[in-house]
């Protein structure tokens, strides 16, 4: 560790590799902030490609680490996996811990401009670069190779991060995204708080506009589980698909029946999102992983 402003808080021996927890002061959200990491064991030996995980509502830093399964994945690639809390915390703001769907677990990834979320809520340039940048400095982290991907609402930051910075991320992958947040009560309510009632404000936090607006052609991957409970309500992946078929936007989603919103759903699949990443990011064959 050479970089001062990050605490170790925990870790764990895992496949190889090293899961650990840290927390840091963010400038860009005013406040400490929290993430996991996965080192592989090829970080011992140089530079490896980093692939960033963002979770959904009510997660911490903890729930895809703890429950995704992807560490084996990530060191049969040798790639980081680094995974941050969904907001800032602990702020006492009005309404921050009343909902699971607003406030502390629900930052949205985005750049609040209302007040009082605005002094805090930044998880947009915490995710693009804040969090990238820290990395960068204190871990083995090969940044021209850097993909991102997520579940739900991180499915949404993952996708919309992606559309709006192809230049920073080679690869982006998603489980069950919220499409289409501005047509979404999930999104309705977070957006009128964080960003006003102007929808036109919102346009560049969703990704069934983005594909439309962008120049870009990152090739999109979405799974999403036919039995999830969240699907026609909040998450409406034929929006994205209509767009992206629109415009000719590469997607490839992959409707898995009988799958519902969990991480049983998520873990099932982690494989072949590593496996889609490596590719992307240049990893060339994967060293399935074993106890030495
Ligand atoms: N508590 C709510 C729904 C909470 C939920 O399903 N959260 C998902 C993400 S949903 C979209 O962003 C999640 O990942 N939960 C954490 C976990 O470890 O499963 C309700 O009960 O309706």
């Amino acid at each position: 560790m050479t970089n001062e402003n990050v605490e170790l808080s925990e870790r764990h021996r895992c496949f190889g590799g090293q899961v650990e927890f840290y927390r840091h002061w963010s400038t860009a959200c005013n406040t400490p902030m929290r993430f996991s990491i996965f080192l592989p064991p090829q970080a011992e030996h140089g530079k490896v490609p980093v692939l960033y995980w963002l979770s959904g509502l009510t997660c911490t830093e903890e729930n895809f680490i703890e429950k995704s399964g992807a560490q084996r994945y990530a060191a049969e690639h040798g790639i980081m996996l680094v995974a941050p809390d969904t907001s800032p915390r602990g702020l006492n703001l009005p309404g921050e811990d009343d909902a699971y769907d607003f406030g502390s677990g629900a930052g949205f990834y985005l750049n609040a401009t209302q007040a009082p979320w605005n002094a805090h809520y930044r998880m947009y340039d915490y995710v693009v670069e804040e969090l990238p940048a820290l990395i960068a400095s204190t871990f083995p982290a090969d940044v021209q190779r850097t993909g991102v991907f997520g579940h739900s609402m991180g499915g949404h930051g993952a996708l919309t991060v992606a559309l709006r910075n192809p230049e920073r991320y080679r690869s982006v992958s998603a489980f069950a995204p919220i499409c289409a947040p501005s047509l979404s009560p999930w999104g309705k309510k977070a957006f009128s708080a964080y960003l006003g009632s102007d929808e036109s404000t919102w346009q560049k936090y969703n990704a069934h506009h983005l594909v439309r607006s962008t120049a870009s052609r990152l090739p999109l991957l979405v799974d999403q589980g036919t039995a999830d409970q969240f699907i026609t309500e909040q998450l409406m992946p034929w929006e994205l698909e209509k767009a992206c078929r629109e415009v000719d936007y590469p997607l490839t989603l992959r409707f898995q029946a009988g799958f519902d919103h969990s991480y049983y759903f998520i873990s099932t699949f982690m494989r072949d999102h590593l496996a889609y990443h490596a590719s992307a990011l240049g990893v060339v064959g994967a060293r399935p992983w074993t106890v030495a």
